[in-house]
């Protein structure tokens, strides 16, 4: 499918644009979004079949199924992908990967570049959205509850024993939730703990801003291009909890610095949000 375009204001409609040139912005928005939706529910419906089929219950293994659908959805949107660096992801053993999270259609990103036996920490709601829910407990994915520090501790301290034991990669968007602003918020300190606690290295991922094609305040989305950067491993071996707040300041100034380069945001605007 074609990537709909709206017509923008201070733009008339051409007379050789369809009826998808002539919607407005805020129904186009709806609409792309709305098929995003269902894209996601009708394909979770059917890969979850294939999940049961073929390796039997949840399971890290569900996720190359996952990655596999998810990644012909940017050619329905005109979504382009341009990765650097997934030779960091080449680490021994299990890694904390931690990214920026700007909107729903993070899931095309995250599956873009997914390495092998990777599972996701995700807030517990998600577990809620019909088949959507199913898939991603199939995948594996970590549920926390994001109300209760206490009980979100003890899921993170259990998940630093498995990820070791199985060797699995956990991804874990810091910021905690979506934010579409072009800047990071503060991260939150769950990931760099965990890493800590299972003395496995940080992976920053970083997502350029998807302002110039997407933003929900002005109802845009058109096709655009997202440039991804996964960084160099950062090493926790020998640090403790009093290194926890160190380290969160370095991946944040890091991918900071990375999200501004990638979206060719002048270095100057860093200091003023
Ligand atoms: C086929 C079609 C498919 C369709 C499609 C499928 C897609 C298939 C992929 C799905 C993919 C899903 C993707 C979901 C994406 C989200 O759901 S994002 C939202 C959920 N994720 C998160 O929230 C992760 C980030 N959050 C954290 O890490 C937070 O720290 C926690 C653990 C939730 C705690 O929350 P908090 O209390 O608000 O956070 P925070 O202020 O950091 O901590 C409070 C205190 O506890 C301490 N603390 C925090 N954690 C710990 C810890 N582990 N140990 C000891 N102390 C700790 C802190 O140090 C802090 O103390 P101080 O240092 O201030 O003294
Ligand atoms: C029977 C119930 C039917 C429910 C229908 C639900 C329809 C939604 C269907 C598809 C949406 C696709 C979502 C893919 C997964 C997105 C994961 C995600 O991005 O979650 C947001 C979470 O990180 C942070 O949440 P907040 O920003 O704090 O909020």
């Amino acid at each position: 499918m074609p990537a709909a375009q709206g017509t923008f204001p201070g733009r008339p409609a051409r007379p050789a644009e369809g009826a998808a040139g002539r919607l407005s912005p805020t129904v186009n928005f709806a609409l792309r979004i709305g098929f995003y939706c269902v894209l996601c529910l009708v394909c979770s419906a059917l890969a979850a079949v294939a999940c049961l089929l073929v390796n039997g219950g949840r399971t890290v293994k569900n996720m190359r199924i996952i990655r596999a659908v998810v990644r012909t959805f940017k050619y329905f949107f005109g979504l382009r992908f341009e990765v650097k660096g997934l030779e960091n992801f080449k680490v021994e053993g299990p890694a904390i990967i931690v990214s920026n999270h700007q909107s729903v259609l993070d899931m095309m990103g995250l599956m873009e570049v997914l390495p092998d036996n990777c599972v996701q920490v995700g807030k517990k709601e998600l577990m809620y959205m019909g088949s959507v829910g199913l898939i991603i407990y199939l995948g594996g994915v970590i549920f926390i509850n994001r109300k209760s520090t206490s009980s979100a501790k003890m899921v993170m301290s259990e998940v630093a024993k498995t990820m070791v034991a199985e060797n699995v990669k956990v991804w874990v968007y810091p910021e905690g939730t979506r934010n579409c602003t072009g800047d990071l918020l503060p991260f939150k300190k769950g990931a760099f703990h965990l890493a800590i606690q299972a003395q496995v290295p940080v992976i920053p991922v970083v997502y350029s801003s998807f302002t110039s094609f997407y933003n929900p305040k002005t109802k845009l989305f058109t096709s655009g291009k997202i440039k991804v950067e996964v960084l160099p491993p950062i090493e926790t071996k020998g640090l403790t909890p009093d290194d926890v707040t160190d380290l969160t300041d370095r991946c944040f100034s890091t991918m900071r610095e990375t999200l501004f380069r990638l979206s060719g945001r002048p270095s100057q605007a860093k200091d003023s949000s």
